[in-house]
């Protein structure tokens, strides 16, 4: 049975452009990431791939992302949940501002610990370890049971929401998880085995 879940954060958004924390704001994409969601979604069909359902954030950015994929598997209408549980780590109060501006106030070195760390919350934000707690239950019950089934999953998310999944699936540490980068556009295609450990993973970059 092909256990296949495929992960992809979303295009560049308006805000990954304009350098600012986004967190759980709702910026669009830019044409940029329209080609990029475009590109993920024909890299795919390249793969042969398509889906039986998909799952995507509360937020336009990653919405608009599975819709673009959709459109160039030929997969348009396909069921799709939508759901905040999958939105990006909320940045609290450091969302809205630009990221060199934040460096300037507060270091690099307390930027990059806001940003990569494991347990450290930005004021009034979610930690990593925070967004683990609020995907991973949702992933234990809602996608992994299909997966599981042999329903070809597509999850159109964040970086910080996607790295929480990651880091569970390549059982990353609190140590590796700080240097772990999520490009935007580029699927993750893992195959599960039917204990949920992962078979085989992907990266279709460029
Ligand atoms: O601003 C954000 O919400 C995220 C993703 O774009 O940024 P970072 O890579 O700094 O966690």
């Amino acid at each position: 049975m092909d256990r296949l879940l495929v992960l992809v954060r979303h295009g560049q958004s308006d805000w990954n452009l304009k350098n600012l924390f986004t967190g759980w704001k709702d910026p669009d994409l830019t044409e940029k990431g329209v080609d990029e969601a475009r590109t993920a979604g024909r890299r795919l069909k390249d793969l042969g791939l398509s889906f039986d359902v998909a799952y995507t954030s509360a937020l336009t950015r990653a919405q608009n992302t599975c819709t673009l994929i959709l459109e160039e598997l030929g997969q348009t209408g396909l069921a799709t949940v939508r759901d905040q549980a999958l939105n990006e780590r909320d940045y609290g109060d450091l969302s809205g501002l630009n990221k060199d501006d934040a460096r300037a106030r507060w270091g690099e070195e307390q930027v990059h610990v806001w940003r990569r760390s494991y347990d450290v919350s930005p004021p009034g934000g979610e930690s990593l370890k925070d967004t683990v707690a609020r995907v991973l239950p949702y992933y234990c019950q809602e996608i992994l049971p299909r997966v599981l089934r042999g329903e070809r999953v597509l999850v159109a998310a964040h970086g910080n929401s996607l790295r929480a999944l990651v880091m569970v699936l390549d059982r990353l540490t609190p140590k590796t998880i700080p240097s772990m980068e999520l490009d935007t556009g580029v699927p993750l295609v893992y195959r599960l085995n039917a204990d949920s450990t992962v078979a085989s993973k992907q990266v279709l970059a460029g």
